[in-house]
């Protein structure tokens, strides 16, 4: 069993009956939606917000209960992956392009579940691009402000045409190699115009689930 596998589906033991979840997008959440599809056709009652149209399409082929923000404001606990975990929980989000949603639902959450395996553990955040999703209209002069931070941002690319994020935005992959400050490098880049949101995700995981080849791990905060 390959290790994102592992942990995707060790965290759905956290699901209890009657929740409201945050489902996470990218390939190890993709298993934690697969066994969450298994458990409510046994019976089980939740009801779920996705944080990308890719992960609401999974879902509801697999007949999960879908809610949204216009019924709830706050889920119980939302299970994400993550491209980066630093030793102080702050997170890089967003290499599946869902790093909007992916942090309003999380902000959302009493409880932050992330699922990951043991190559996402970093010491200092960085060496994995920063995803930052920014507004299509005058992305390139917003590029140019964020790369006055020391940084070489490349707009994402699909099929030769720019990457459209769920929202209609642009996604800048910022190359900064270490990140030794993610709070203040987060600030600075909400700073800009034109700059939606981030993928740095500071102090908002609970709880970070690893897979490794064999086994897993649970880091707890604290
Ligand atoms: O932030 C994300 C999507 O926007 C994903 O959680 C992140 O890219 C990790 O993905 P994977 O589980 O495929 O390694």
């Amino acid at each position: 069993m390959i290790s994102k596998q592992l942990a995707g589906e060790k965290a759905v033991e956290f699901i209890k009956a009657d929740m409201t979840i945050g489902l996470g997008t990218g390939s190890t959440v993709y298993w934690t939606i697969h066994r969450l599809g298994k458990m409510v056709k046994n019976g089980l009652q939740i009801r779920a917000i996705p944080t990308s149209k890719q992960t609401e399409s999974l879902a509801k082929e697999l007949g999960i209960p879908m809610t949204s923000f216009s019924e709830v404001s706050q889920l119980d606990l939302t299970i994400d992956g993550a491209d980066e975990i630093d030793t102080h929980f702050n997170l890089i989000k967003g290499g599946g392009g869902a790093l909007l949603r992916e942090k309003l639902v999380a902000a959302a959450s009493k409880r932050f579940i992330i699922a990951a395996d043991d190559s996402n553990l970093v010491h200092t955040l960085g060496k994995f691009p920063l995803p930052v999703e920014v507004v299509p209209f005058a992305w390139e002069v917003t590029a140019q402000r964020i790369a006055s931070l020391n940084c070489k941002p490349v707009l994402r690319m699909n099929n030769k045409k720019p990457y459209i994020t769920d929202n209609g935005n642009f996604i800048l992959d910022c190359s900064f190699e270490k990140i030794e400050n993610p709070l203040d490098l987060s600030e600075k880049l909400k700073l800009i115009p034109g700059v939606v949101e981030t993928g740095l995700f500071i102090d908002m995981a609970d709880l970070i689930i690893v897979g490794s080849k064999n086994d897993i791990r649970l880091i707890n905060k604290n």
